[in-house]
């Protein structure tokens, strides 16, 4: 049966090294196709290029329009046709990003209320000063990464952890401190049932 993984954690945690691991891990047990939010899509894209324009609300619902595209174009065709989905986040980035863009959980929500819950809902932890070093390696930074702040975004994640735990999503949380990228894959799949 084909599953759902999606893969959370503040900027910087892992996330794409560990959807990328964790993807070609699950390609030995079947079809898998990887993917991420904001998509690479025309409309993704721009929706990324716009970020310092496209601000709180109008970024929430631009955001949320790349999701649902996201669903019906990519996501569902590919798990009807038998494949696992991973997406480098999901709606529990919105709900921590556009918090720290200004908005409240239920206005968030309220843009994402009709997405499809994941099968397993992953976030990764780190220790906010190796977050913050991996961070400061970087050319540039996005508006919302210079906005937050590791410490910041693990407390949000653990609001938007809450929240959907209390809507009935499957969630686990990895402690990545001191885990190769390959050993975090291992701890995820431990959670798959193949
Ligand atoms: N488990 C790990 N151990 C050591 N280094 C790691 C691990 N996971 C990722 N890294 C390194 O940390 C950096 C950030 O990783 P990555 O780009 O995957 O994070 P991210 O959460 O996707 O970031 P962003 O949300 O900003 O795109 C990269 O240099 C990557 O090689
Ligand atoms: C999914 C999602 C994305 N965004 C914005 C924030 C960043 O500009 C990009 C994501 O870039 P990254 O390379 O994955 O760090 O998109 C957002 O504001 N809200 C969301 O839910």
């Amino acid at each position: 049966m084909p599953r759902f993984v999606v893969v959370e954690g503040p900027n910087g945690a892992g996330k794409t090294t560990t959807a990328r691991v964790l993807a070609e891990r699950l390609r030995a047990t079947g079809r898998t196709h990887e993917t991420t939010e904001t998509t690479r899509t025309p409309f993704g894209n721009m929706v990324r290029a716009q970020e310092k324009w496209l601000a709180g609300r109008p970024l929430a619902l631009a955001v949320a329009a790349d999701r649902y595209a996201h669903l019906d174009n990519e996501i569902q065709p590919r798990l009807r046709a038998g494949s696992h989905v991973v997406s480098d986040r999901y709606v529990p980035s919105s709900l921590v990003l556009q918090r720290i863009d200004g908005l409240t959980v239920e206005e968030i929500w309220s843009y994402n209320l009709h997405t499809t819950p994941p099968d397993l809902t992953v976030y990764l932890e780190e220790d906010p000063e190796t977050i913050r070093q991996r961070l400061a390696a970087r050319t540039t930074l996005s508006r919302l990464e210079k906005t937050g702040s590791p410490e910041l975004e693990l407390e949000l994640y653990h609001d938007a952890r809450a929240f959907l735990g209390a809507r009935g999503w499957r969630q686990i949380v990895i402690d990545c401190r001191g885990l190769s990228p390959e050993a975090v894959a291992d701890r995820i799949h431990q959670h798959l049932p193949f």
